[in-house]
């Protein structure tokens, strides 16, 4: 294994600029202000770089770094939009049965009232959706956007499977695109982690003012983003109770960094089992995909309350999402693709926030506080997540232990 300084030797330094202030947490970390110019002088990891900024060296987060003279695209989208020009994702997404399964069954069951219809598939990927239109229905013409190199393979997907009388591929964002008509029907598969994340989002609300006809139809047409206090004793034993003996050693003095290093972030694809919600869950944030505009995602909060059925250690909060798709027909029933813990697992999964301090609860204990999920103002593909909570103890009196409120990057 390579010292930084044997890596420091071989590599010459890259310059770098600090994209907001970072404040060191560990001797060996090296604290910088926005706008700093760093000298990088090995990567060891991918997270945490080794720099020299004005004579001092140390550890930083590459995370808050962009090479020096790369502009800031505050979407990413040469990053964003060339992870989905590869296969990796696609295959994860069309792999995910449960969610790619939904969609074929709202195309099958609005199969009649699709005949004829003008459908715009927005970040169509490989053009699963386009597909099961053309296939299942009888759509008059099928738009599919997608702004990833993907789409020169999708209009060979489409041809190979006969499908170019009715799927014409349109390469490019789906808000500049120029479509020769409005739409009936605007279908997205637009859901990133937390529902939100990617902020896709604002891409389908743009194509709707700009594309769908007055009375078209949205699909998914609401969204809702759940969470539960939870219990997570795997991952909190794998990552913090490790260090207390491992082979028979007291390894406790990195528990502080493991705490930073794990539970400052939320974590992704976290599938949790439905024994570990501690309450009934609640819809905290519900999406009228008519009605949403872009500007109520710049800041959404919710109260919540939620009352403990079951003791255990709250060790912290899980989110998912649903989405529903309405039917065209009326009194139609709508589609639900829910990535809850109660439904068949999607590559999704759920999402979980851990507390830096677990706390025992009790039946009968209420977790009552608030979630606000705030949109990154430079980084627009990103946000915050904050989580406020009391505990009111059925039977203890309260403490501070019983009070609490964490804010989550997710990622900047
Ligand atoms: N559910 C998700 N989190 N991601 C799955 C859908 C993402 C697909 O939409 C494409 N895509 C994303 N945004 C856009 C856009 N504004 N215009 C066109 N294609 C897009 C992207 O290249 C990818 O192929």
């Amino acid at each position: 294994m390579q010292t930084e300084k044997e890596a420091e030797d071989d590599a010459p330094p890259e310059e770098y600029v600090g994209l907001s202030d970072f404040t060191a947490s560990g001797e060996d970390e090296l604290s910088f202000c926005s706008g700093d110019k760093l000298h990088v002088l090995s990567k060891s990891s991918s997270d945490w770089w080794w720099a020299e900024l004005r004579g001092v060296k140390g550890y930083v987060p590459a995370s808050y770094l962009r090479p020096e003279g790369a502009e800031e695209d505050p979407w990413q989208d040469e990053e964003y939009f060339g992870s989905y020009g590869t296969l990796t994702l696609h295959l994860e997404m069309l792999s995910d049965r449960s969610r790619t399964e939904a969609y074929r069954q709202v195309v099958l069951s609005n199969s009649a009232s699709l005949r004829d219809k003008v459908v715009m598939d927005l970040g169509c990927g490989t053009g699963i959706i386009s597909l099961f239109c053309a296939q299942l229905a009888q759509p008059s013409v099928v738009y599919a956007v997608e702004a990833s190199s993907m789409a020169d393979y999708t209009r060979q997907l489409v041809k190979q499977n006969g499908c170019e009388e009715v799927v014409t591929v349109l390469q490019g964002r789906a808000e500049e695109i120029e479509l020769p008509e409005r739409v009936d029907v605007l279908v997205s598969e637009w859901m990133g982690n937390c529902l939100l994340f990617e902020f896709m989002v604002e891409s389908v609300l743009l194509a709707r003012d700009r594309w769908l006809r007055e009375g078209g139809i949205m699909w998914p047409s609401s969204a809702a983003l759940t969470m539960v206090p939870c219990q997570a004793d795997r991952y909190f034993s794998e990552k913090m109770a490790f260090w207390e003996q491992p082979y028979g050693l007291d390894f406790t003095p990195l528990q502080p960094l493991a705490q930073q290093e794990f539970f400052t972030k939320p974590k992704f694809s976290y599938l949790i089992e439905p024994a570990d919600c501690l309450s009934a869950p609640s819809d905290v944030l519900c999406f009228n995909m008519y009605k949403l505009q872009i500007k109520d995602l710049e800041e959404m909060s919710a109260q919540f309350q939620f009352c403990v059925e079951r003791p255990g250690v709250f060790h912290g909060f899980t989110a998912w999402f649903t989405v529903h798709f309405e039917s065209l027909e009326k009194g139609g029933t709508a589609v639900e693709l829910n990535t809850g813990p109660d439904s068949e697992p999607t590559h999704w999964k759920q999402t979980l926030f851990m507390l830096d301090k677990p706390v025992c609860v009790c039946a009968g204990d209420s977790i009552g506080g608030a979630v606000v999920l705030r949109r990154n103002p430079v980084w627009r593909r990103h946000m915050s997540i904050t989580l406020n909570w009391s505990i009111n103890s059925s039977t203890e009196e309260t403490d501070d232990s019983q009070v609490g409120t964490k804010t989550f990057p997710m990622w900047r």
